[in-house]
């Protein structure tokens, strides 16, 4: 053997210390060997000595130190930021009311928006200051680099579903969670920050999705949006509604909720929204069963029932009564101990008209091209079908 291994007990753990034989004839072959090797560690001589030095970036039990002081801190924060999401463990910790996530800004578009609640998007993501959407494909990322190169790529000019409804700009776009599971989830992802409620954001499959945009030259981009089962057990006609908050209060939501009665309609069906609202969703449905009963009220002749308004306004008649109440409409007649209906026309028509100028933009249901979900039919396949296709006969 040329080269003989010495290990010195003290060295044992650390350093492997060999000893070569410079009698043998290979001597001079593993000199150069050697020399090659000293070479490669510079860097072909690029650099020192010195340079080439790493036993400064040895750790040093002050590294370490340091390091395992770092992680208890981040793992401390971790569970704590877990209870905050967790309203049980929040009541056992005494934590204070739940904190808004980690995420401090979201840019969408040309908009920098603040979110009002944590959504579960991965750690990765939810760890960041700022979250960076695309507005077309809604795909999420962690810098505004990745976002510059995404959108020279992104080829999505509208949601990758069926257009149902084109009004001039405005158009309403069904989504199958099944087919479009990412677009979807990240939709949820979201629709997450803006509500409170617990929506699922990655069990998309039963759900269809109801986009609405607008056509601004170049692309559809998205205002909000309403989800709905695709078989509801108890007839809710919406699951989760949004107008996007640098959207809101023009008009979107009410437009969306329309639209929601709007496919109920078709479905020949009553809806309500699943419960329960929120505070803005419930200030939403009552200005709209509100407007949309007084509407039905003005064009009916009496004697009219609840149930008759039911059926011309697609509302399920809890909802009715609800907008027959703040209508002051429904009055309970104490000699002959029922309810009547008190309608004051000038009151509705004053209503109807105070609701119209604040929400110029309306659904007309002529421009509805939509056939109810029957299963796993396409709407293209059914829509050379011309029988069963809509639009409806209601007046637009
Ligand atoms: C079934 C469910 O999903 S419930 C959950 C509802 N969704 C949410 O809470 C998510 C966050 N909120 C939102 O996305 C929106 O606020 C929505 C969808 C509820 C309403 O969308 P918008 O586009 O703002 O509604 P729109 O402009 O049509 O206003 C409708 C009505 O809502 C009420 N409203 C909406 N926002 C506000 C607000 N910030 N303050 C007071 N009233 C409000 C008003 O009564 C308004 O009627 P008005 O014009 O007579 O004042």
């Amino acid at each position: 053997m040329p080269a003989k291994v010495a290990v010195s007990p003290t060295e044992a753990k650390s350093l492997l210390v060999i000893k070569f034989d410079t009698k043998s004839i290979h001597y001079e072959n593993y000199k150069k060997l050697l020399l090659d090797l000293e070479c490669e560690k510079t860097f072909i001589g690029v650099l020192t000595e010195e340079e080439a030095d790493t036993s400064l970036t040895d750790l040093t039990p002050d590294d370490t130190q340091l390091f395992d002081k770092a992680k208890k801190v981040v793992t401390r924060t971790k569970e704590v930021t877990h209870a905050f999401s967790d309203p049980v463990l929040s009541n056992q910790l005494h934590a204070p009311p739940p904190q808004p996530t980690t995420i401090r800004n979201v840019y969408f578009g040309n908009y920098k928006v603040k979110p009002w609640y944590t959504s579960p998007y991965p750690e990765e993501y939810s760890c960041s200051r700022n979250l960076y959407l695309c507005n077309a494909c809604l795909k999420y990322m962690n810098s505004d680099y990745v976002l510059q190169r995404h959108r020279m790529k992104c080829a999505w000019r509208h949601p990758p579903g069926d257009e149902i409804y084109r009004d001039q700009n405005i158009s309403m776009f069904e989504v199958d969670g099944q087919r479009q599971p990412i677009y979807c989830q990240n939709l949820c992802l979201l629709a997450k920050m803006f509500l409170q409620s617990k929506i699922l954001c990655y069990d998309v499959e039963p759900f269809l999705f109801y986009i609405m945009t607008e056509y601004d030259g170049t692309s559809c981009k998205i205002l909000g949006y309403f989800s709905k089962e695709k078989r509801s057990a108890s007839n809710y006609n919406v699951s989760c509604i949004l107008t996007l908050p640098i959207y809101q209060r023009r008009g979107y939501g009410a437009f969306l909720i329309d639209f929601s009665y709007l496919l109920s309609m078709a479905e020949r069906k009553l809806g309500s929204p699943e419960k329960p609202l929120s505070d803005l969703g419930l200030l939403s449905y009552r200005s709209y069963w509100k407007k949309r009963v007084a509407e039905t009220l003005l064009s009916m002749r009496s004697p009219v029932s609840i149930e008759n308004i039911a059926q011309a306004t697609s509302m399920v008649c809890d909802d009715v009564i609800s907008a027959l109440e703040a209508l002051s409409v429904l009055k309970y007649d104490m000699k002959k101990k029922i309810y009547v209906l008190h309608i004051d026309k000038m009151n509705l028509y004053h209503v109807c008209k105070k609701w119209d100028e604040k929400h110029p933009q309306r659904v007309k249901p002529a421009y509805l091209r939509w056939t109810p979900y029957i299963g796993e039919a396409k709407i293209s396949d059914l829509l050379s079908k011309e029988d069963i296709l809509l639009p409806l006969s209601k007046s637009s």
